[in-house]
């Protein structure tokens, strides 16, 4: 555990004092959270849409941010070839919100088993939903309801292992306590609020700080750094919030101030 607090204290460190960009593709509905999370940790961010640009980005930043929560018409070319341009020249994170819900969404996740992210940052149905798609594990499990979880964290853990080995990188199931493996170790990282439960984009926002960890650090650092900054600032926003609303703004306020003493701070456990 010491080695990991250390590489959470350098890559906040290293991320302050590079400031790395990394783009996203991402829904309509929580695109400005998302930036505004990245930036606050220390990140640039920088949104595109066109099917030329993801592969633009993938020549100038080391990690790129795919979410496929709002697909339309573009994202049938834009999406493969961020994917392709990053699994070669750079990495990505993906978050497959709703994954199983509708033809395209199902053909871009299945498609992406042949150039995999470097780390899956979703909730407990995503993560069993998507392991199924790409023929890693079979079970009745993963049933998707929009983009909310019906499925525990721990349910999740054998799909999250299997999907990590797969990739070669990371995955954090995101929940009331989050789980973070990249196939030989995993952990539970403790904290957050309620509150996340009640705004929309905590998790999408979640997946575009993975990305700006992942510029500095290796997947599993990166996945475990983004989650411990939810962690501690969720905790943090929820003593000064009033509401959804204000919770969201304390929440952005913490992240702009968190150090990597803060990332080693946050209560983990190895199971
Ligand atoms: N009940 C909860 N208590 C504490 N933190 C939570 C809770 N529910 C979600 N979170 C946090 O919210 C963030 C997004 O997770 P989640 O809601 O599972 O993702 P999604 O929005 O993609 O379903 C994570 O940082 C997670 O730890
Ligand atoms: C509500 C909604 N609909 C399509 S994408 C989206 C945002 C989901 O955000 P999150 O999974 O972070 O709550
Ligand atoms: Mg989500």
């Amino acid at each position: 555990m010491n080695d990991l607090k250390n590489a959470l204290i350098k890559a906040q460190e290293d991320v302050r004092a590079n400031c790395p960009m990394a783009p996203s593709i991402t829904n309509f509905v929580t695109i400005d959270f998302v930036a505004n999370a990245q930036i606050a940790v220390g990140g640039s961010a920088a949104m595109v849409y066109m099917p030329d640009e993801g592969g633009a980005m993938a020549e100038i930043s080391k990690c790129l941010y795919i979410n496929v929560g709002t697909l339309i018409p573009v994202h049938a070319e834009t999406v493969p070839n961020a994917a392709k341009a990053a699994h070669e020249k750079c990495a990505y994170v993906l978050d497959p919100v709703a994954a199983g819900m509708g033809e395209l969404r199902t053909k871009l996740l299945t498609d992406m088993k042949d150039y995999p992210p470097a780390i899956v940052r979703a909730n407990a149905s995503e993560v069993i939903t998507l392991a199924k798609m790409w023929g890693l594990i079979d079970t009745d499990e993963g049933k998707v309801r929009g983009v909310d979880s019906t499925e525990s964290v721990e349910s999740a853990r054998e799909a999250a292992e299997t999907l990590a080995r797969f990739i070669k990188g990371a995955v954090c199931v995101s929940g009331k306590d989050d789980l973070i493996t990249d196939g030989e170790r995993t952990i539970l990282s403790f904290g957050g609020s309620e509150y996340f439960a009640r705004i929309t984009g905590s998790g999408c926002s979640l997946g575009g700080v993975c990305a700006v960890y992942h510029s500095v650090t290796d997947p599993f650092t990166a996945a475990v750094a983004a989650t411990n900054a939810y962690n501690v600032a969720g905790a943090m926003a929820e003593k000064k919030a009033e509401g959804t609303a204000s919770f969201k703004v304390a929440f952005l306020d913490a992240l702009s101030n968190m150090t990597g003493d803060d990332l080693a701070a946050c209560p983990m456990k190895e199971i």
